[in-house]
């Protein structure tokens, strides 16, 4: 059998033994259809079933959540938490509070992160977790009591030597916040490194808010770099206008692109003046407003409703949103209109298909793996801070930051060129984590 073969086949065990888990499926598929090279080269991999076992998660947890809105009616959310591979450490990755949550997106979240925190080179697992529980529309006190009811449950799971959670879609510094103190009561233990994203004030860290935008731009900017190019300027669209598309927007500007249109899940706004961003953090960040608003401001911007901001012409896109943002048509549109460049802000924002029309068409992507991993690796950062009682400035927090996307661009792009597929970030990225996950799991023995 050759190795295409049996990849094939654990694809198919994986399909049968997780049922309607169609982003989980995705997510394997996408890693495994790259692997197969690495496998040829290290016959030992096989044979130790290093594959059959990555697909496997550690732990998946899965408990209810009740609590009380404003009104006093009660309601009964499901939490999960699901402990995917802890070979290079303890369990890492943020919780996503939204309304599509369930076991499929958590564990394709969570699988994604094994591998983007194998690449930072950094000492930790992956991990990921979330609710179905959506906070939009929900007042402060009513996010606090969700918050302090998912907490009493996840906390006898995790730990800064188990498993450290995070923010992700919905989980912003607010959510921390609350989880950290509900944490910290149950416990009665100050134990800063359990959760990262925090508040300056109580253990975060310079640079985690901006770290996953700033990061994907950082390795956009390499990109550019390897083919003597700049973002000096160059017309960028970003979709979302959460925490990564807000900090996505604002290094674009700073290395002197112009991002000329951002999105929400209402549809999205152009301004050819370029997005102001100090506007879209007073709507998004302070006032939780919709999109739309940001026109009560700029006059001479445009919104539109329901459509993807991907109909707009750009040479550098930043999916920022969610998973499969980017379906084929939008692809197509981006193609039309000279997009050159995709990087991932998001996890997986771009469908198989629209990967397959980019190859296609020469443009070249970045995976969110490699391309968001700014994120986890500051909140790595966040740690070290936080273990040695200390803080970085700003200037020092984002340098180091620079440095870790150059590294992991350097990386992917010659663990590409030495399996032959040069200018391929997926393919150096997926054989580049997954080499360092399955070296540990070697060394670990049949665990
Ligand atoms: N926060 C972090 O540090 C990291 C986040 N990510 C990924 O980045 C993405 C965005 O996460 P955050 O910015 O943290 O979340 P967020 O909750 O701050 O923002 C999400 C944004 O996406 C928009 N959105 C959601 N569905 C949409 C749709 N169908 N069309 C257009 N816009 C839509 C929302 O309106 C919002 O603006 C997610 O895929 C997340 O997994 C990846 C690495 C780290
Ligand atoms: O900062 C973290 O621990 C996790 C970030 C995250 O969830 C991600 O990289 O998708």
């Amino acid at each position: 059998m050759t190795s295409r073969d049996k990849i094939q086949q654990i694809f198919t065990d994986v399909v049968r033994r997780n049922p309607g888990e169609a982003e989980f499926h995705q997510a394997v598929h996408e890693v495994l259809d790259s692997v197969a090279p690495a496998l040829v080269k290290h016959p030992e991999y096989a044979e130790a079933k290093i594959i059959e076992r990555i697909c496997e998660p550690e732990r998946q947890i899965i408990f209810r959540v009740p609590w009380e809105d404003d009104r006093g009616e009660v309601h009964i959310n499901r939490g999960f938490r699901v402990e995917f591979n802890s070979a290079l450490g303890p369990y890492k990755g943020g919780l996503r509070f939204h309304q599509s949550v369930y076991l499929g997106i958590v564990k394709f979240l969570g699988f994604e992160q094994v591998f983007k925190n194998a690449l930072t080179g950094m000492p930790i697992g992956g991990g990921k977790g979330g609710s179905d529980f959506d906070p939009k529309g929900r007042s402060d006190r009513e996010v606090m009591r969700f918050c302090q009811s998912f907490m009493t449950e996840l906390y006898r799971h995790i730990g800064e030597y188990t498993d450290m959670p995070a923010g992700d879609i919905g989980v912003g510094g607010r959510e921390i916040g609350y989880l950290f103190g509900q944490y910290k009561r149950i416990t009665n233990r100050y134990e800063s490194g359990v959760l990262t994203g925090k508040g300056l004030t109580y253990g975060g860290a310079q640079v985690r808010r901006e770290a996953t935008g700033y990061g994907a731009v950082f390795f956009a900017d390499e990109m550019l770099r390897a083919v003597g190019d700049s973002f000096d300027g160059k017309r960028v669209v970003v979709s979302g206008s959460g925490n990564v598309a807000i900090y996505a927007i604002e290094k674009v500007h700073q290395l002197g692109g112009t991002v000329v249109a951002c999105s929400d899940s209402s549809g999205y706004v152009r301004d050819d003046k370029g997005i102001d961003v100090e506007l879209l953090k007073e709507l998004k960040e302070v006032r939780r407003a919709r999109i739309d608003a940001y026109l009560t401001h700029r006059p001479h911007a445009s919104f539109v409703a329901d459509r993807t901001v991907w109909e707009v012409p750009c040479q550098v896109a930043v999916p920022c949103a969610t998973q499969n943002e980017i379906a084929a048509s939008d692809a197509a549109a981006l193609i039309k209109g000279g997009c050159a460049i995709v990087v991932e802000g998001a996890n997986m924002p771009t469908s198989p298909e629209a990967i397959r029309a980019f190859a296609a068409a020469g443009v070249r992507f970045a995976p969110g793996k490699a391309a968001n991993a700014g994120g986890v690796a500051a909140s790595a950062l966040e740690m070290q801070q936080n273990a040695s009682r200390d803080s970085w400035t700003f200037a020092y927090s984002e340098q180091r930051l620079r440095e870790i996307m150059r590294d992991i661009h350097a990386r992917c792009h010659a663990t590409a060129e030495e399996y032959g597929m040069p200018g391929n970030y997926a393919a150096g990225a997926n054989i580049d984590g997954f080499r360092r996950v399955a070296e540990a799991m070697l060394a670990h023995g049949l665990i």
